[in-house]
């Protein structure tokens, strides 16, 4: 079996990969797009992408991505513990604090917001298309006062040396990974155990009805349907239109999932099903 994933080798995609599909073929992209179109074109059977972080919230560009660009299923979900390390090339390990400009992912950039504005004010931030990615430039260019932000994986991987281990700003850092397939139902393949399952529904409201929202989010609560999450994107179309993405914390059933589906397109909102699929963690 293909997995596409965020890469290149050792950022956190990579990681929960590993232990997601310990055997398989994991094969490196360089964006999040690049890993939807290959699960969407079928080069690969499954991409794993990030899609929320407990500090920095959503990852837009695969919300985006999903919702506007492929017809892919979420299959599976897999959250992460993250830990960020300041990592330099060996030669500039001593001089660390001269450090000149950080290179990161813009989401772990941001979940060391605290970090860099305390130990290393005014320094210029990059972004790049990944944390690894960033730890790989950084040991190409050891003439640079660089650092990078990264996992420890990362750091072995690209012969960098930390200087600063967990720098990032809440001890409670976690990432969810969503598992993306052409198949709707799952056999996503992993052997871990699942902690429960979820549903993701996109929902677009009737525009001209007052109490929508509000209407929505009864069709569950009545139902004692539990949302984990809600988060409205732009539809694109015109300022102040918006999609829900809301998660149920259920898979889908005969019965409750469809009577609050059925409700919602009474009400006048058109409905997604994004996926229903089991939770793991890595
Ligand atoms: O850049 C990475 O390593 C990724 O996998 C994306 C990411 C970035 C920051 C936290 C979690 C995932």
């Amino acid at each position: 079996m293909k997995i596409a994933f965020l890469g290149p080798v050792a950022t956190f995609t990579d990681l929960a990969v590993r232990q997601l599909f310990p055997k398989e073929d994991a094969i490196p992209f360089v964006t999040i797009p690049e890993c939807i179109d290959a699960a969407a074109a079928g080069d690969v059977d499954f991409a794993v992408v990030p899609v929320e972080n407990a500090l920095e919230g959503s990852v837009n560009i695969t919300l985006d991505y999903l919702i506007h660009e492929v017809p892919l299923f979420i299959v599976g979900e897999a959250t992460t513990p993250i830990k960020q390390h300041l990592m330099v090339h060996p030669d500039n390990k001593d001089k660390w604090e001269r450090t000149e400009v950080i290179f990161s992912h813009s989401h772990a950039l941001a979940q060391c917001h605290k970090f860099l504005h305390r130990e290393l004010k005014g320094v210029a931030s990059e972004r790049m298309t990944s944390t690894a990615a960033a730890a790989k430039y950084v040991m190409e260019h050891p003439d640079i006062h660089a650092a990078a932000i990264a996992n420890g994986l990362a750091a072995v991987e690209y012969g960098l040396e930390i200087v600063k281990e967990n720098i990032h700003d809440y001890s409670h850092n976690h990432t969810r990974f969503i598992i993306l397939s052409k198949m709707e139902k799952g056999a996503a393949g992993t052997s871990l155990g699942s902690h429960g399952e979820k549903t993701t529904l996109v929902v677009t409201l009737p525009s001209d009805r007052t109490g929508a929202l509000h209407q929505v989010l009864s069709a569950f609560s009545w139902r004692n349907l539990n949302l984990s999450k809600i988060e409205s994107r732009p539809t694109k179309t015109g300022l102040g239109n918006y999609f829900f993405i809301i998660d149920i914390e259920r898979g889908m059933d005969e019965v409750l999932i469809p009577g609050a589906i059925a409700e919602l397109e009474a009400l006048g909102c058109s409905v997604k099903v994004l996926g229903s699929y089991p939770s793991y963690k890595v």
